[in-house]
């Protein structure tokens, strides 16, 4: 016997939080609508990212990379929803699709993680620190440029495995995906988010949606966070500008003090030895604007060959 069609399918990667991000996605569906999870179906796609974990993504061509095959399916309407990290998806959604809702932020910040040390302060001379993100490695070598950064990509378990088998002394990674994993305990340390910026979007999930499709758009409507959507809205708006393709290091921060939303942001060179930071402020429904007036200023006080100089090959 056939078993019934799902009410709705979504469409994730099949990473251990890829899967969490998924579930947590699925229970908030079937509480807002009263729904048994069991008629939400998910359905995991192996990514381009996933495929070539080997080479840095400014090599193999950045964020897109990461939902190229979950919009396919939903272009082709083999899922109705896509989930995905924010930070990893492109500034512009592809043709056909728009972002229906953002979940509530998790915890921005970045966590340090090491077996031998207890803080960037503490590595002796030299240290080998683990990071495939240019933001992380710009940011570090600002700190303590004697560091090695040695390439350190795959999913959030595989990089906890590399550290304990020596690969490098240290680690940076985004603390809403240990959170979301339930293994925040491994983070040695929490950065200052002033200080250490994380990438625009950082913490936040993306519920993408076909256009015109008021269905799936229902759906997950109820799910958004306002704060969240502004936020996330500015600092995507700032990093179209600065850099769709995750080739230059950006840092992004969004504060709201009421209705007021503070967006402040970094650009770095590769070596983090140059660093523009500036932030603007305006009202928190007007992301677009604030996030790429924030882009303007920082370019012209880098200066117009800044990108070309300081762009990963
Ligand atoms: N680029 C990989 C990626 N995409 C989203 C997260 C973490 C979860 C998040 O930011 O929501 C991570 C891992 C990391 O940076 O540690």
């Amino acid at each position: 016997m056939q078993s019934p069609a799902p009410f709705v399918r979504l469409g994730t990667r099949g990473s251990p939080l890829a899967l969490a991000q998924a579930e947590a996605t699925r229970d908030l569906l079937a509480r807002a609508h009263d729904l048994d999870p069991e008629a939400i179906e998910i359905v995991t796609f192996v990514s381009t990212a996933d495929r070539l974990k080997d080479r840095p993504l400014s090599e193999v061509g950045g964020k897109g990379l990461f939902t190229k095959e979950i919009d396919e399916a939903l272009l082709a309407g083999e899922v109705d929803i896509g989930v995905h990290s924010a930070k990893d998806m492109a500034t512009t959604p592809p043709d056909g699709m728009a972002i229906g809702a953002f979940l509530e932020r998790e915890d921005v910040r970045d966590a340090f993680i090491s077996l031998s040390v207890r803080g960037i302060d503490y590595l002796p001379e030299g240290a080998r620190f683990g990071t495939s993100s240019i933001r992380r490695a710009a940011q570090v070598l600002r700190l303590r440029p004697d560091l090695r950064i040695v390439p350190f990509r795959g999913n959030v378990e595989t990089r906890l495995k590399k550290l304990a088998d020596g690969v490098a002394d240290a680690t940076l990674l985004a603390l809403a995906g240990l959170k979301r994993l339930g293994e925040d305990h491994r983070a040695t340390a929490i950065l200052d988010a002033q200080t250490f910026m994380p990438a625009p979007a950082q913490g936040a999930i993306a519920l993408a949606v076909r256009s015109g499709d008021e269905r799936a758009a229902g759906l997950v409507a109820p799910l958004n966070h306002l704060p969240t959507w502004q936020a996330v809205t500015a600092e995507r708006a700032m990093l179209a500008i600065l850099d769709g393709s995750c080739r230059t290091p950006v840092g992004a921060l969004s504060v709201f003090d009421g209705g007021t939303l503070t967006l402040k942001g970094e650009i770095l060179s590769l070596d983090g030895k140059e660093q523009f930071v500036d932030a603007v402020s305006g009202s928190a429904g007007d992301g677009e604007r604030l996030g790429a007036e924030l882009a303007r200023r920082l370019l012209d006080a880098a200066g117009p060959d800044f990108l070309a100089r300081w762009s990963a090959p």
